[in-house]
Parts: structure tokens; sequence; C-alpha cells
């Protein structure tokens, strides 16, 4: 109460500068919580944070400058983490993860060093005032319903339900701007019939307004307000539904003329509702009671109270707007039995009673009238009797401010109806705004206690993570290179051992021999003379299918090489792969390199390769002994003169050699072909015409006249003798030469450049080495590439959360600055 004695205008400019950082401090706190909302919104999940003391903490450690606690979250109720809270003189909310709080370090959540009071464990004092969250959260483990409801709130949930409470809060702050910043006030003048009250109004109006009489006149309630109020014209409005009264809608009241009051109180219609007074207080700001720059006072003057009258002032009274009672006594009579009775109603209520004993001029004996007021008024309302200097008045109304002590009394009513304001208006106001910052310090320290832990958490997976990431980087060059080789190599030793298989496997042949050693492949024996052609027939087909067998051998070296590449690769996959990479689970099938791929219907599909292959041989797919045009026989398997001539005449080149022969060779081959032809089965018609057609050109020519017959008959006995002795061995010999040459042999039969055999199937055996080892890389880099992704995404992942968690630390404590600051300019760390 000392404020009330305090100078008016001293009261007026705490008001004024109290109301002035409340706005402040208003606004900051909204503008905060847009804020909050908005990094709710766009950069961080807020958690919503719940404490529970440590019951089992019997004494704090003197370490420790607050209470230890259990923090926990709504959308994870089960898992709590120590902390230690404190809360200052200031209310202001610190906090700190226990580990922070036992190093004592003085982080960005510092506590009021030495302010701080320690908490007795007392679980009311960690919850929420504003930001209240109605989760019907239980305590950790109280129920497996409360678990089981909080476990299917998300956090996502939880944040939208946290902005919706500060959403609340910034509106409920508009209200509060407009509680503090309406000035207006009402002071209820009441008392005892006749006792003055209607002098008393008009004496603090300076103006002879309310009628006054010796007989009770004052029928109605009369609240008297500034003439601003009314577009600067004085009148009153006649008002019988109060409720609904509205100064911009005439139907609601009656207007009359502020001269007129007399007439208008005393008629009846008056009586049940009320009069409005629109007067112009002509006085300065500094003096006006009405309009004083400060408070817009509304007075009120009351009919004088009687049993009838008693409720329904009572009643009056006890409307919110109702910020001071002036209780009008008059001294001749102290206080009534109808006046003890208000004041017991009001002191109960209210305890803004401002008591005036009126006409105490009247008195003699001044002090013995104070004496026995005072002490009806200590029995009454002890409260008022304390600050009696104050709140209890004894003027003379009539004179007005010609008596000193109605001086008194106009300065404390001023500083009454300011005090009271504060209390009433503005105090409200600054306990909800240090209420809504201690939840917002708690919000914060929470959720930047979070904000540390995903700190540590992203760091200690980058430790992790980031080096295996590099190790990969390097490697990943490496890996390839060391692929790129196996392949190589593969690809390369394939085609080599293929060509020497199949050099050899020719040079077998052209001696007669198998062209695989140890093979199944058997020559066959001679049957004679007669059956010559099918012997001719049988070692092409066994030589072929040697031939075909050497392929296969070409093709079996061309497996293990690239088993031993496949190897090599897995090893490569082993060395650089991380360790919790899933290998690869394919197994490689040697068996299935040069397969035929088989049709939907089963059948087997013949792989026709591009090459145009020496001898004819279109596609490498099918075998050489399979081949109808390979295996047919013909005159050249027998006796091969082109050969014997090259061997003989030429120039010992056999590659070079041709099919075609000089004319005087020819005559040989004529010969011996006729004869072979006829002891052939074989022999068909045309080849005995070409035959016969041969022998008249030969002989026909005009040179050959001459040494044609003994030559001729030398050669033929020659050849006979020759053909009976050398055939079993010559054939295959002949045969084998011939085929390789046929397959060594480039030529253009087709039109198209043809490959050797030996060759295109190197080639296509390298092929097929490097189109395994080269899926096999390729499935080892992909897992490497999505490998090192998953790594980059991981790393990139734990930096994003070590920033935003970095980013976010550092906003909630420069929100915990603003709180401060708040604190400091609302004046809510005086206002304790
Ligand atoms: N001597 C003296 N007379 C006063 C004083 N105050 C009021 N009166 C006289 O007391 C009589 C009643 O005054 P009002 O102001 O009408 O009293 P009231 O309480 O308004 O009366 P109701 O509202 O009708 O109950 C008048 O004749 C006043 O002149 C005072 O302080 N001293």
């Amino acid at each position: 109460m000392e404020e009330a004695s305090r100078p008016l205008r001293s009261v007026q400019e705490t008001y004024v500068e109290q109301k002035h950082h409340l706005l402040g401090g208003l606004s900051a706190t909204k503008s905060l919580l847009s804020d909050i909302r908005l990094f709710n919104k766009d950069s961080w999940t807020t958690r919503y944070p719940r404490l529970r003391v440590k019951s089992d903490v019997v004494e704090p450690s003197p370490k420790r400058r607050g209470v230890p606690h259990y923090l926990s979250f709504a959308d994870d109720p089960s898992s709590e983490t120590d902390v230690i809270l404190e809360r200052s003189f200031t209310r202001s909310l610190s906090l700190a993860s226990n580990s922070d709080a036992q190093e004592d370090a003085v982080d960005e959540f510092p506590s009021d060093s030495g302010a701080s009071t320690c908490l007795r464990p007392d679980s009311e004092s960690s919850e929420f005032q504003v930001v209240r969250l109605d989760l019907n959260l239980g305590a950790p483990g109280s129920s497996a319903r409360a678990g089981a409801l909080v476990s299917q709130l998300e956090k996502v949930s939880i944040a939208n339900l946290v902005d919706e409470c500060l959403g609340v809060s910034m509106q409920h702050i508009d209200k509060l701007r407009a509680r503090v910043e309406d000035t207006s006030s009402k002071v209820l003048v009441t008392g005892d019939l006749n006792a003055g009250k209607s002098t008393f109004v008009n004496a603090l109006l300076r103006r002879a307004i309310m009628p006054v009489d010796q007989q009770p006149c004052t029928t109605t309630f009369c609240e008297v307000h500034d003439f601003s109020e009314n577009g600067n014209v004085e009148e009153v409005h006649v008002v019988k539904d109060v409720a609904n009264y509205n100064i911009d809608d005439e139907s609601t009241y009656k207007r009359a003329s502020i001269n007129n009051l007399d007439s208008v109180m005393d008629d009846g219609e008056s009586s049940r509702g009320m009069l409005k007074l629109y007067l112009n207080d002509s006085r300065p700001l500094s003096e006006s009671l009405l309009n004083n720059g400060v408070v817009d006072i509304t007075l009120i003057d009351a009919p004088g109270l009687n049993r009838d009258r008693l409720k329904t002032t009572a009643l009056f009274a006890r409307q919110e707007e109702i910020d001071v009672i002036v209780f009008v006594v008059s001294a001749e009579n102290h206080l009534t039995e109808s006046a003890q009775s208000f004041l017991r109603i009001a002191s109960n209520e209210k305890a803004y009673l401002f008591i005036v004993v009126n006409k105490f001029d009247q008195i003699k004996n001044k002090e013995k009238c104070r004496r026995m007021v005072l002490e009806q008024i200590r029995e009454l309302s002890p409260r008022t009797y304390e600050d009696a200097n104050d709140l209890v008045h004894f003027v003379d109304s009539l004179a007005g401010n010609d008596d000193r002590s109605f001086e008194d009394l106009e300065g404390s009513l001023r500083s009454f109806v300011l005090f009271k304001r504060a209390k009433s208006k503005l105090n409200p106001v600054s306990t909800y705004l240090s209420n809504l910052l201690s939840d917002i310090e708690l919000l914060v320290g929470a959720n930047a206690i979070v904000a540390q832990e995903e700190i540590v958490r992203a760091k200690s997976d980058l430790d992790v993570a980031l080096p295996v990431l590099d190790r990969m980087k390097t490697s990943r060059g490496v890996l390839e290179d060391a692929l790129e080789v196996v392949e190589e190599q593969g690809a390369h030793e394939a085609s080599n051992k293929t060509l020497s298989v199949l050099a050899e496997a020719l040079d077998r042949i052209g001696q007669g021999l198998p062209g695989v050693e140890f093979s199944s492949v058997r020559m066959p024996s001679y049957p004679g003379l007669l059956y010559l052609w099918d012997y001719v027939r049988d070692v092409r087909s066994a030589l072929l299918t040697s031939l075909d067998l050497a392929v296969k051998r070409a093709e079996e070296e061309a497996r293990i090489i690239t088993t031993v590449g496949v190897q090599q690769v897995l090893a490569l996959g082993e060395e650089h792969l991380p360790a919790d990479v899933e290998r690869s689970r394919r197994v490689f099938m040697p068996e299935a390199m040069f397969s035929t791929r088989r049709t939907r219907d089963g059948k087997r599909k013949i792989r026709r390769d591009s090459l145009v292959v020496a001898g004819g041989t279109l596609g490498l797919g099918i075998g050489l002994a399979a081949r109808p045009e390979m295996n047919q026989p013909t005159f050249f398997d027998l006796f091969d003169i082109p050969h014997h001539f090259w061997v003989y005449f030429g120039d010992n080149k056999e590659n070079s050699e041709g099919e075609k022969g000089p004319s005087a060779l020819s005559i040989m081959s004529v010969g011996i072909g006729v004869v072979t032809m006829i002891g052939g089965q074989v022999v068909s018609a045309r080849a005995f015409v070409e035959g016969a057609v041969r022998i008249a050109d030969v002989l026909s020519h005009e040179a050959t006249h001459k040494w044609a017959a003994p030559v001729f008959g030398a050669f033929i006995m020659g050849a006979t003798a020759y053909f009976v002795l050398e055939l079993p061995s010559s054939v295959p010999r002949t045969v084998g030469r011939r085929i390789r040459n046929t397959l060594s042999t480039p030529g253009t039969s087709t039109g198209l450049r043809e490959e050797l055999f030996a060759n295109a199937h190197a080639a296509r055996v390298a092929r097929e080495t490097r189109k395994v080892l080269r899926l096999a890389s390729w499935d080892l880099k992909e897992r490497f590439r999505v490998a090192m992704d998953e790594r980059s995404r991981e790393v990139r992942g734990a930096e994003e959360t070590e920033h935003r968690a970095i980013r976010a630390k550092e906003w909630f404590a420069g929100v915990r600055r603003r709180t401060a600051d708040i604190r400091e300019q609302a004046g809510l760390v005086l206002m304790s």
C-alpha cells in the first residue's frame, strides 16, 4: 500500500512507465512467439518437454545450483535424461543437462548468477504455466494407456500442437495489450442516504452538477464521463436498458440537457435505469479527474443505501469494471447498519475500499469521532484500517478544495485509482508475461539440450562415416584401374591361348594327326582301295571333329582364365568394399560360357556371329564337323597336286598356294581324277563328263602331241603304284593339309573379307571372356558406387543434422537472451 502514499506525480510516472514497459514487453514477446513458430515450421521440429522431479535426490549436491529433474519429451516419454532446472528470483528458468551443470560451465544458457534459488523438489515447479498441451500424459510407465496414447503422437503432431498453443498465446497478448492500453477506470461513489455523496462528486468535479438536497434525492446511478466520449457535447443520456446502451445508437437512450438533471432524476423512468452524464472537465490534464492523461476516470454517483438498495449496490460494486469504491459516510452518523453490511460484503469481495467520512466540519469532537469511526472500520475491514492514512479520509465536501484534507483525499484517490489499476490491469499482464517467458525458456532450454545431443550424435556418426567415404573416394580410381587390368589381361590371355591351341591343332592336322592330342577322336583305318572315298570322308570328318575339340579345349582354357579373373574381381571387392557392404551372391558358372541360348520353345538358338570366317564357316556356333560343306570330300583330298607343286617348284610357301595348278600337272590330275572317280562310289555322270572334256582339252593342245603319250603312260603307272602303296598314309595328311589351308587362308568367296579360323575363334573367346569379366567388374563397380552413394548420403545427412542442430542451439541461445532482455525491459525483474 506504500504506492498509494507516494506523491501523485510519482505514482503517475511509475504507472505510465510500467505501462510503457509492459506494452514493449508484450510486443517483443509476440514477435518472439512468431519467430519461434516460424522456426518450428521451417527449421526445427519443436519438442515438448516434460519434467519430473528426481524424488530420489534428497539433498541437492553443493556443486549443483538447481534441482535435478528427469527430462523426457511428449513424443518419447519413456526415455528420460537427467537435467538440472533452475529458477531465478526473476522467475526465469534455466535448463541444463546434468553433465553441464556438474561441470558448472557457464554456457549459452547461463543462470542469473548468485540470484538463483534452489527449488525444493516440487513437481509443480517444472510445469508449463501457459504453453500447456493437454496431452493427458501420465508419468512415464505409470499407465499403459497413457503410454500407448503418447506413442501414437508423432513429433510433428506435437510440434503442431505447440504451434497452435503459441498462436493462442499471441492472441491473448493482443487482448492483454488492449487491456493495458485501456485507460478507462470506474470509481463508484456510494454510501448512506444523505451522507453527501453528490456533494462529494461535485467537489471532485469542481462543478455543481449533481443535485444536492437535504432530502434523499439521488434516485438512480449517475455515471459521469468526460465529454470527449460524446463528441465534446455536454449532455445527459437517459438509459433504460444498461446492458444494451450504445452511444452510437440513439434508440438505446434519450438525450437530456445537463441543466435539467433535477427533473430527469425526478422522472420515475430513470430510476429503473441509469443516467450517463457527459461533462467538460476543463481543468488542465494534470488536475482533471475525469481525463488526466493517464486514466480516464468515470465517477458513478449511486443512490444512498437503504435496506432495499443494499443488495443492488453491492451487486453493482462487484462489477469487474469498478476499480475503486469510495464509500461516503456522514461523520454525524458514523457507520450505519446498512453501511456496515455493505462494507462487510465489499471488503470480502474487493480490497479496494476508500472511505470518506463527510461533513466532518459538523463534528465538534473530531478526535473522538475519528477514533470511533476507525474503531468501527477496524472491526469491519482490518486491511482498510491498516492503511487508514491513505484509505480513510475525514473531509468537508461542501468546502471542497478549500479544505486541506479534501485535497489530500483527492490526491490519495487518484494515486489509489492508479495503484489499483496497476494491480488490476498491469499486474495480471506482467504475471502472464513472466509465466509465458518462463515457458519459452523451458521450451527452448529443453530443445537446446536436444540440439546438443543431436550435435554429439551427428559428430560421432561423422567420425565413423567420413573416413570410410574418404577411403572409398581414393580407392575408387584404383579399383576401376585394377578392374580394367583384370578385364584386359583376361581377354588378352584367352585370345592368346586360343590362338596357340588352334595353331597347334591346325599344325597337327596338317600332319594328318587329330588336332588335339589324347582326345577321343580316332583316325579311321584304311578300308581298302574300293572304299577309298569313304575313307577320305571319314578322315575329313575325324579331323574336323578333332578341330572342333581343339576349339572346345581353347574354350575350356578360356573358362579357367575367366574363373581366375572372376576371382581376382572378387578379391578386389574384398579389398575395396567397406566391410558392412553386402557382397555379390552371384556364383560364376564357367559352363555357361560359350553356351548356345535356348529359344522360348526350348530349341537351341544358334548364334550367328557377324564375322565371315575362312573356309565358308559362317558363324562360329556350329562345329566344323557338323557343317555339310566341310564334310564334303573332294578330289584334292586324295592327291593334293597344288601342294606338291609348290613344295617342289614353288617358293615353299604353302600358304600362298591355291587350288589352281599349271596345265602340265592338270593332266595328271585329270587322269588320276578319272581313275579315282571310277573307283569311288560317288562317281557322277557330270564328274565323268567334266573329266572327259578336260582330257580332250589337253590332248587337243598342239604342244602336247609330242610328249603326251610317253609321259602320260609313265605317270599313270607311277601314280597307280603310289596310289596303292601311299594312300593310307597320305590321305590324312592331304585332307588335313587341305583343311588347314582352307581355315588359314583368307579368301573372298563370300565377297567379304574373311577372318582366319583361329583369329575368329580367338576374338570370339576373348569377347566372351571379356564379357564375363566385364559383368563381374560392373557388378562390383555398381556395388561400390551404391555403397559410396550411401556413405555420401550418410555423411551429408550427418553434416546437415549437425549444421541444423548447431544453428538451432545458437538460435535457442538467442531466444534465451531475448527473454532475459524482455524481462528487463518490461520491468518484470522489479515486479516480483
Ligand atoms: N456541512 C456539510 N454539509 C454537507 C456536506 N456534504 C453534504 N452536505 C449537505 O448534506 C446534504 C445532503 O447532501 P447530498 O450530497 O445530497 O447527499 P447525498 O448523499 O447525495 O444524498 P442522496 O444521494 O439523496 O442520498 C446537503 O444539504 C448538503 O449540503 C459537508 O461536508 N458538510
